[in-house]
């Protein structure tokens, strides 16, 4: 057995079990993806579940971050890029033209690899986009910043110095601001595309311990090149290779008993 697949089996079923019957949150159909000429997503089609974490998995290229990119339209920001077939979240297609993408975002979140914090305080990156749509007084909005820190562990490390800048937090710290950040929007769903990968051993293991408890209120896709991590967080795993969906299902089965080959070499380290 390969050192990755001896990591891997030793971190399978540390995540809670999937829930094979929780709710539907986004259910992607026949979805295309193109940049110009060039395609990056063939077909792919499933369904992500209410308050699980699903992780993508692949060699690089294979179109994870693509994916994920198609769900809040971030990818609208570049004319040549385009997606055709379905996202359904809660039913209503985000792809459709009628859908207004800023409220689109607002309930789809996004942190990305790279920490990034906006040059302002602790406290304004968080309140900025909370501004941005609701008008509070100064006491609520204190509370929404408080209860965003503490969802996203660092009010007891951050609760001193709201007022200094969020660039002069750690990476690990940096990263739990704009994941405090987003949660403060009240998204229904939260993107991670590769949200360790950036960070150090310790922090990278209070993320996914973050991750575990943002379970309990958000619908979560995370992108992975690290298998260990997909196998101790999530519940779901789709494997996709060269824009395709190869293998989707329960995390502890993905990793197991693979139905297809692919996947199989993939999760032993034989390829990718
Ligand atoms: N801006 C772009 N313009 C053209 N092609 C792109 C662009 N971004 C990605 N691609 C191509 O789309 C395909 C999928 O890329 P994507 O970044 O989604 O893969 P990935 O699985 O996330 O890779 P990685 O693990 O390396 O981040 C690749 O062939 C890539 O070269």
């Amino acid at each position: 057995m390969s050192q990755i697949a001896l990591n891997t089996s030793s971190a399978i079923g540390s995540a809670a079990a999937a829930d094979v019957d929780a709710p539907i949150r986004i259910a992607v159909r026949n979805l295309n993806f193109h940049y110009g000429d060039a395609i990056a997503l063939k077909n792919v089609s499933l369904n992500f579940h209410d308050r699980q974490v699903t992780a993508l998995i692949g060699p690089s290229g294979c179109g994870k971050s693509t994916l994920l990119r198609t769900f809040n339209r971030i990818y609208s920001l570049y004319p040549e890029q385009r997606a055709d077939g379905e996202i359904l979240l809660d039913g209503q297609n985000v792809l459709s033209p009628s859908v207004d993408v800023n409220e689109l975002r607002a309930r789809v979140g996004m942190v990305f690899q790279k920490p990034t914090p906006f040059p302002m305080s602790i406290y304004d990156n968080i309140a900025f986009g909370i501004r941005l749509y609701e008008n509070l007084p100064k006491s609520e909005l204190d509370g929404r910043v408080e209860e965003a820190l503490k969802k996203a562990a660092l009010w007891n490390e951050a609760k001193d110095k709201l007022r200094q800048s969020g660039m002069g937090l750690s990476g690990g710290q940096q990263q739990r601001l704009c994941i405090a950040r987003t949660i403060a929007q009240n998204p229904e769903v939260i993107l991670l595309d590769e949200p360790t990968s950036a960070l150090d051993p310790i922090s990278t293991g209070k993320i996914e311990e973050l991750i575990e408890h943002l379970r309990e209120e958000f619908t979560i896709v995370i992108v992975t090149h690290n298998m260990q991590q997909a196998a101790r967080i999530s519940q779901f795993t789709a494997f996709m290779y060269l824009g395709e969906l190869v293998e989707f299902g329960p995390t502890n089965k993905m990793f197991m008993t693979p139905t297809k080959k692919q996947t199989q070499d993939y999760i032993t380290g034989r390829f990718g």
